[in-house]
């Protein structure tokens, strides 16, 4: 048992794409758009940095007109004051564009970022219940909340980077060049090598922040599960062997984390020398020029003051957008990955039939009690499985109540699952009030189905709001009625507004399965009831109490239930019994 805890975590991308249904399915991404590169608005975001940064190119001219003017001796105040005033002007301007760029940009970065996330959740939400690939719920967690916020730099800050050094330096060459070919060729040698440079780096770096963040999210996962594991862990004396297996976890996530900062160090040492260097060698050209020493390079023999100066404060700027580039390309290779794994969560796996309607009001027929029809009905869960049921035929006419009664894994709660439309099935038809299940009708029709569950989660938080579960239709009158139904008064009393752990930590095993059959109750317009094994590991008197309520409340209602408890099955109407070979011939 303790190798279990030593097992590698298993990590959703690994996984395998398992289900012929599951590509009947196109994947979500591609329904809800095909995830667009550049956020909108980000390019006039991009547009507006750019424009900011271009215009140093006035402001160096003027500042070196106006030192050249003071150093040839022939500028008065009054002569250098313009060109002051204009550099300052230019300043401003400058500044409040850089401002109002990164704004829009950092504002284009969040709206994609709920965006992506608002497709990655509806993808978690639309895989079936039954999906056994479904990524881990830390892992999940973890890259919707805390992951993908690295998309926000790599939005904000590498795309518009991208624009700038695509533009700035060309124009800045533009300007140098008619002024001196040598020092335009000194950039142009100098510039190439960056790219090339942080190319080669820029595919180790997504690389490693891949793995980076496949780990983190392994952790969160590994974490999650343990801790909701803690007392099996701790009952089983397996507390060692989790920390060990956890302590080793932290130790390769934070060997992963220091090579991706490795290789952002590294990307900005890489830049920062080329561009130190081109500027080193322009500032060695102009000044040897200056003094005399060098008089080739020039298109008018030597260079003055001003165009030197000139061509001086441009080689900086030069370089710039390129160092910013550098600097936020660790932000390019962690953006990616997190978008690429986020896009992964929206990838294959089982989907839940009609995800897309589910969120759709409330279905208009609810008066009539519906019946069940089940015909020549075939499923299996994976295909290197054998069939769950083949040929199967079943009918539970309008308010009949009827148990499913057979061994352990003859497909009880998967009949359950199925006739409330959680996965596809292979062959035949299911009809629920005469309507047959299908991809456009499951929506609707389960909002006539209520659930008990065999494995209820209780949530943390207050018993109104566990009843309720957001649903805004449920209001205080309703969460009463259900509490009385249910016989919840007691513990209500107890527990008031008072917090339940979460898993239902504070609340016994009868008080969380009341919890659940209160929470059918206030779905009040359900005409069919499915409950799985509501009495299991209960004591015989309190499993005595939840089926009397649990009859009330069938009342006038089509109801079925999954149960090895032959008491509760005696008291409905008709038992059918699963496994083979009655299956077949079932109903
Ligand atoms: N999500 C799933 N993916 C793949 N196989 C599954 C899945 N759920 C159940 N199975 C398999 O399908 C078969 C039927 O399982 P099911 O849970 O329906 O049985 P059951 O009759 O309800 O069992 P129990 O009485 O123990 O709850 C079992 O062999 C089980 O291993």
């Amino acid at each position: 048992m303790t190798s279990a805890f030593l097992e590698a975590a298993v990590e959703p991308a690994d996984l395998p794409t398992r289900n012929p249904q599951a590509s009947a399915e196109p994947a979500l991404a591609r329904d809800r758009n095909t995830p667009r590169l550049r956020p909108n608005g980000l390019p006039r975001a991009a547009m507006v940095q750019t424009v900011a940064a271009l215009i140093w190119i006035p402001q160096a001219a003027l500042l070196a007109f106006g030192v050249g003017t003071i150093a040839s001796g022939g500028g008065g105040l009054a002569e250098v004051a313009l060109p002051a005033a204009f550099v300052l002007a230019l300043g401003v301007a400058r500044a409040a564009l850089d401002a109002t760029g990164g704004r829009m940009a950092f504002r284009a970065a969040r709206a994609e970022l709920t965006r992506r996330r608002d497709i990655a959740t509806t993808a978690l939400a639309a895989r079936s219940p039954l999906d056994v690939e479904r990524p881990a719920s830390g892992f999940a967690a973890s890259l919707i909340a805390e992951q993908a916020e690295t998309m926000v730099p790599y939005f904000a800050r590498f795309l518009p980077a991208r624009l700038k050094a695509s533009t700035v330096p060309l124009v800045t060459l533009v300007c140098v060049f008619p002024i001196s070919w040598v020092a335009a060729i000194i950039l142009i040698l100098a510039a190439p090598l960056i790219p090339i440079f942080m190319a080669l780096i820029g595919w180790r770096a997504k690389a490693a922040s891949e793995e980076m963040l496949a780990k983190s999210g392994g952790l969160n996962a590994f974490l999650l599960d343990r801790l909701r594991g803690l007392a099996t862990i701790r009952a089983l004396g397996a507390v060692d062997i989790t920390a060990q297996r956890l302590r080793a976890d932290a130790e390769s996530l934070r060997r992963r984390t220091m090579a991706v900062l490795k290789i952002a160090f590294l990307s900005s040492a890489v830049l920062e020398f080329f561009a130190a260097l081109g500027v080193a060698a322009t500032a060695v050209y102009i000044g040897f020029s200056l003094l005399g020493s060098i008089d080739i390079g020039s298109w008018n023999g030597k260079l003055t003051l001003t165009q030197g100066l000139f061509i001086l404060l441009l080689a900086p700027a030069f370089f710039e957008p390129l160092r910013e580039l550098s600097a936020a390309w660790h932000d390019r290779a962690s953006g990616q990955a997190a978008i690429d794994a986020l896009d992964g969560l929206s990838h294959n796996g089982l989907v839940l039939p009609g995800w897309r309607n589910d969120q759709v009001g409330a279905s208009d027929d609810f008066a009539a009690v519906p019946d069940i029809r089940i015909r020549d009905f075939s499923f299996r869960h994976a295909p290197a499985q054998s069939s769950v049921f083949k040929d199967f035929n079943l009918t539970v006419a309008a308010g009949e109540h009827v148990a499913l009664l057979g061994p352990s894994g003859c497909g009880k709660t998967t009949l359950l699952s199925l006739i409330a439309g959680l996965a596809p099935h292979e062959n035949g038809t299911i009809h629920i009030a005469g309507e047959l299940m299908s991809d456009r009708s499951s929506a609707a029709l389960r909002r006539r189905i209520t659930w008990i569950g065999q494995r209820p989660h209780v949530f943390a938080g207050t018993m109104g709001s566990n009843i309720t579960l957001g649903r805004p239709d449920v209001g205080a009158d309703a969460i009463r009625c259900a509490i009385r139904k249910s016989h919840l008064q007691p513990v209500f009393e107890t527990h008031g507004a008072a917090l339940i752990g979460e898993g239902g930590a504070g609340l016994s095993g009868g008080e969380a399965m009341r919890l659940m059959l209160a929470r059918a109750v206030v779905e009040n317009q359900a005409g069919i009831i499915l409950a799985d094994e509501p009495t299991a590991h209960l004591d015989a008197e309190t499993a005595n109490d939840i089926a009397r309520d649990l009859m009330l409340f069938a009342h006038g209602r089509t109801l079925v239930i999954a149960t090895h408890d032959p008491v509760l099955a005696a008291r409905m109407d008709r038992v059918i019994r699963l496994g083979a070979p009655e299956q077949e011939l079932a109903g």
